[in-house]
């Protein structure tokens, strides 16, 4: 997994690479713009493009025009440079690329001391190097004007490393200008504002370019934050062994679904199945049984009445239990959730109404068995540990719940972030819009209580599950993924990343 880092530790992880590699802050910046326009022109071949290359006076500034030398060498004949000169301040390496690049005779350089000198705009495509990770307050006088212009053209604008006003970390506040990119081209890691919600607005898409900084220093810095990687999975995913049989695999129970919405039990049931657990029982009530008889014939039933469950169940012969999607917040839903943790004292996963009962009865959290894993997503989370202005304050909020309680917490969304009890905060890369429909959810539970069933651990059973629960999503590759078929992509996937 990828330590992901504040701009502070990224500016460590500048000197720390410079020092060690005895290199010059402007080689570093050389090995940037050159990475940089690897990418850029893989993304924008046509060398007859007209660019605009916007360049502040700092080390953002100072990339955009070695960009613009690096990029007329590539063969982009018609560039043109805007500098921003809106302070009186400069660094050495924005100057020392200000030397080189003005050692080309036929590149346009235009010095701007405010935003209405600006002109016509006649580019095909801008690039945003005006401010980068240095930013330290929200954008105002000749900054918003020249953002807020900018934005009024809407152009394809790249922005390097990090759009001009978007913060590094925090997310986006509202009321104040950033640039809207089409594309980031981030140095080394993605910000960590990128992968949440907040910079929607601001960012469409971005990429990630290898500047070469030292990756030891980078893993080894202080902090909570990853973004897992493909090799995560690859690394924790066992092959099946040529002996293993059904009882390898764990007895996993989902307790699910209500007369009108038995839909939510038949997918999470499905889901566990396909994930892997050995055997998959269903909790649901007595209407829905034909249904999952004739659906699901591999599952079987425990059959769920009014007054609740058959005295018969036996506890024991379950290494997992699911419980939340489909089931309601009604008083049969409260007393069922309260006898599960009476009985089961293994962990479980709870999702959906299992968190929006605790949430109404607070008192309940302290039966939940240590080490499970709560999926929430973000009106749910606000439910539980109450409302949240922000992403980033969700975020205090789930690494501070999740040791506390000594659960994992999975915080769903485009990138959904997985809290573990050891006060780690991981993203999860995988995953598409495509998702965003009704029931992919509930497959999630009835995967991560599936790999729970199998013997991973809880956290594990989360990294694992968020991860494949994403990438299965993805391989539908249609305008929509509906968790049916989500479900189905699980079994070929997952020999794939075990073998
Ligand atoms: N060795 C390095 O430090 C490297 C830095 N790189 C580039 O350097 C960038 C960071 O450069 P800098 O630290 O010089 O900072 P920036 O170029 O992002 O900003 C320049 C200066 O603008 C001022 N500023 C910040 N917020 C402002 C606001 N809202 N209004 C007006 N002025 C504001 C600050 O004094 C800041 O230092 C990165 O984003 C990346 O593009 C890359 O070249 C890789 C190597
Ligand atoms: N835009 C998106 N990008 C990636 N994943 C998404 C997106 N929208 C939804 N998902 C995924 O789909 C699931 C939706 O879960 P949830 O909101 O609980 O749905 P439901 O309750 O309908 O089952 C989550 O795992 C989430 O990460
Ligand atoms: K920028």
């Amino acid at each position: 997994m990828q330590k992901l880092l504040t701009a502070k530790q990224m500016r460590d992880a500048d000197s720390f690479t410079i020092a060690s590699k005895s290199i010059f802050s402007a080689d570093l910046m050389e090995e940037a713009s050159h990475a940089f326009v690897k990418i850029f022109t893989e993304e924008f071949p046509d060398r007859s493009l007209r660019v605009s290359v916007y360049c502040g006076t700092g080390n953002n500034g100072g990339d955009g025009l070695a960009i613009s030398r690096l990029l007329m060498q590539a063969g982009y004949h018609d560039i043109k440079v805007m500098i921003a000169r809106f302070s009186a301040n400069s660094t050495d390496d924005f100057e020392i690329n200000f030397r080189r690049l003005r050692e080309f005779q036929n590149i346009r350089i235009q010095e701007l001391r405010s935003a209405v000198e600006c002109g016509a705009e006649t580019s095909d495509l801008i690039i945003d190097a005006l401010l980068g990770s240095g930013l330290n307050k929200p954008l105002s006088g000749e900054w918003e004007k020249l953002v807020t212009w900018l934005n009024s053209l809407h152009k394809t604008i790249v922005s390097v490393d990090i759009p001009t006003g978007l913060p590094a970390e925090e997310g986006a506040g509202s009321g104040h200008a950033i640039l809207h990119a089409r594309l980031a081209i981030s140095f080394q890691r993605p910000k960590l504002s990128f992968l949440l919600p907040g910079s929607a607005p601001y960012l469409d898409r971005f990429r990630v370019a290898d500047i070469g900084l030292d990756d030891d220093f980078i893993q080894n810095c202080e902090g909570p934050y990853y973004l897992l990687e493909e090799n995560d999975i690859r690394e924790r995913l066992i092959h099946r062994a040529a002996f293993s049989h059904k009882g390898t695999f764990g007895h996993a129970m989902l307790v699910a679904g209500a007369p009108e919405t038995m839909g939510a039990a038949l997918l999470t049931s499905r889901a566990c199945l396909y994930a892997g657990a050995g055997l998959t029982s269903a909790c649901i009530p007595a209407t829905g049984l034909t249904a999952l008889n004739a659906s699901l014939p591999e599952v079987m039933a425990v059959v769920r009445s009014e007054q609740g469950l058959p005295t018969s169940v036996d506890w024991e012969k379950y290494q997992a239990i699911g419980i939340g999607p489909g089931l309601g917040t009604g008083p049969g839903s409260l007393s069922l959730l309260r006898v599960v943790l009476k009985n089961f004292h293994k962990p479980i996963v709870l999702d959906a109404d299992a968190l929006n009962l605790i949430a109404h009865n607070y008192e309940l959290i302290q039966q939940v068995p240590e080490h499970s894993v709560l999926t929430p997503h973000m009106k749910e989370f606000d439910r539980l540990f109450g409302d949240h202005q922000d992403w980033w304050s969700r975020i205090e909020t789930g690494i501070d719940r999740a040791t506390t309680l000594g659960c994992t917490i999975v915080l769903k969304n485009r990138y959904t972030i997985i809290f573990t009890p050891q006060g780690m905060c991981l993203f999860n890369p995988t995953g598409t819009p495509a998702m965003a429909t009704g029931g992919s959810g509930d497959a999630l539970t009835g995967i991560i209580t599936s790999f729970l069933a199998q013997g991973y651990e809880p956290h594990e059973a989360a990294f694992i599950g968020t991860y494949v629960h994403g990438a299965a999503g993805e391989r539908v590759r249609g305008y929509v993924a509906t968790p049916s078929q989500l479900i189905d992509e699980l079994p070929l996937l997952m020999k794939e990343l075990a073998d």
